[in-house]
């Protein structure tokens, strides 16, 4: 008879990942998911529901990784909010259970593992597809996710500046006094991307905020907001000009307003490439459209389980 689940919480998750640790667990996931081999990862599409009065929607993002006995889902809420809102804009719970019983193993946070995994999909697409040499990051948004990215794209990469667009400098100044290194503050979005070879966009915008002509020719840019099929950050513009890649069709195809009503081609998944089935036109300008996938939450929660599994042995008293 199994136990009661363990509870890891946020605290914990963030002592216990390490981008070192998740990056190459991630790869090897992005490439097991686009080899559609049922045996390594059952992975549906997020099923949403809207949550009208609030704005928002409820993400279910359920995993099976047979080969790894890996059974996990995570639930996420994602909200619109208005300007000035002091309400998160996500927020995660991932649940591990044993796929042999049914029972659930471990009740997680999501909200580190998603700031994380995210991050370092991203970091992973510009490690594949930035132009090399790259000297100048542009970030746009400075909430959760713009610090994960900031943060694991500075740990990976050595830019010599590093831009931050918000639309009020206040927001800019507590992003830039909030992190160790050195930020430039750019007064609007044109200025942050105009000249930049990496560009990340974290934002809520609903509306294209980057615009193909402000772009360098052979610049990356990881498109991390705009999760439903009418929402946007990027114009038509660059996204028929760029190699589009994604991390899911299927779910580019169902939840990106800038694949969907741009019209633009998905070239490849990222999984493709690190597969090597599919070239990374790093000469190109490329975008990578990111919607976040179960299998990135299913390696962060087995990696954290593992982790404070070995942990609370050491902990545990000689007899
Ligand atoms: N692709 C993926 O796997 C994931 C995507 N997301 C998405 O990433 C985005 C950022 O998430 P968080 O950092 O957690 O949110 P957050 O609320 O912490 O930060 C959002 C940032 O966007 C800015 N913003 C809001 N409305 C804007 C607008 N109209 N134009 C420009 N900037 C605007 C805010 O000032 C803030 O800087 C959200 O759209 C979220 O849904 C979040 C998690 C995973
Ligand atoms: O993958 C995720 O987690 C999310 N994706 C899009 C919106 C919020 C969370």
């Amino acid at each position: 008879m199994a136990g009661p689940p363990v509870i890891i919480w946020e605290s914990e998750v963030e002592r216990l990942l390490r981008y070192r640790e998740l990056i190459p667990r991630l790869e090897e996931a992005l490439g097991k998911f686009s080899r559609r081999d049922n045996a390594e990862v059952i992975q549906p599409v997020r099923t949403t529901v809207p949550l009208q009065r609030h704005n928002g929607f409820l993400g279910l993002m359920p995993t099976y990784m047979e080969n790894d006995g890996v059974l996990s889902t995570k639930f996420v809420c994602f909200y619109k909010r208005e300007e000035g809102s002091a309400l998160p804009a996500t927020q995660a719970t991932v649940m591990l259970l044993d796929p042999e019983h049914g029972n659930v193993k471990a009740v997680m946070d999501g909200e580190v593992i998603t700031s994380m995994r995210t991050a370092a999909v991203s970091a992973i697409s510009a490690k594949l597809l930035m132009p090399p040499r790259a000297g100048v990051l542009a970030i746009l948004g400075t909430g959760k996710q713009a610090l994960s990215h900031y943060n694991v794209f500075t740990e990976m990469f050595s830019f010599k500046e590093v831009r931050v667009w918000s639309r009020t400098r206040e927001r800019a100044e507590r992003f830039r006094d909030s992190v160790s290194g050195a930020v430039t503050i750019s007064c609007s979005a044109e200025e942050a991307v105009r000249g930049a070879d990496t560009i990340v966009t974290v934002t809520r915008s609903t509306e294209p905020l980057v615009f193909g002509e402000w772009v360098k020719p052979g610049a990356h840019i990881a498109a991390v907001g705009a999760c439903r099929p009418d929402w946007r950050e990027l114009d038509d513009v660059l996204m028929k000009e760029a190699v589009v890649y994604v991390d899911s069709r299927e779910g580019a195809m169902t939840e990106s307003g800038d694949v969907i009503l741009s019209g633009a081609e998905v070239f490849a998944e990222l999984g493709d490439v690190i597969n090597g089935t599919k070239p990374a036109q790093r000469e190109k300008t490329t975008v990578f459209k990111s919607l976040g996938m179960g299998v990135e939450d299913a390696v962060s929660a087995k990696l954290v389980f593992d982790q404070w599994k070995d942990k609370s042995k050491r902990m545990q008293p000689c007899t």
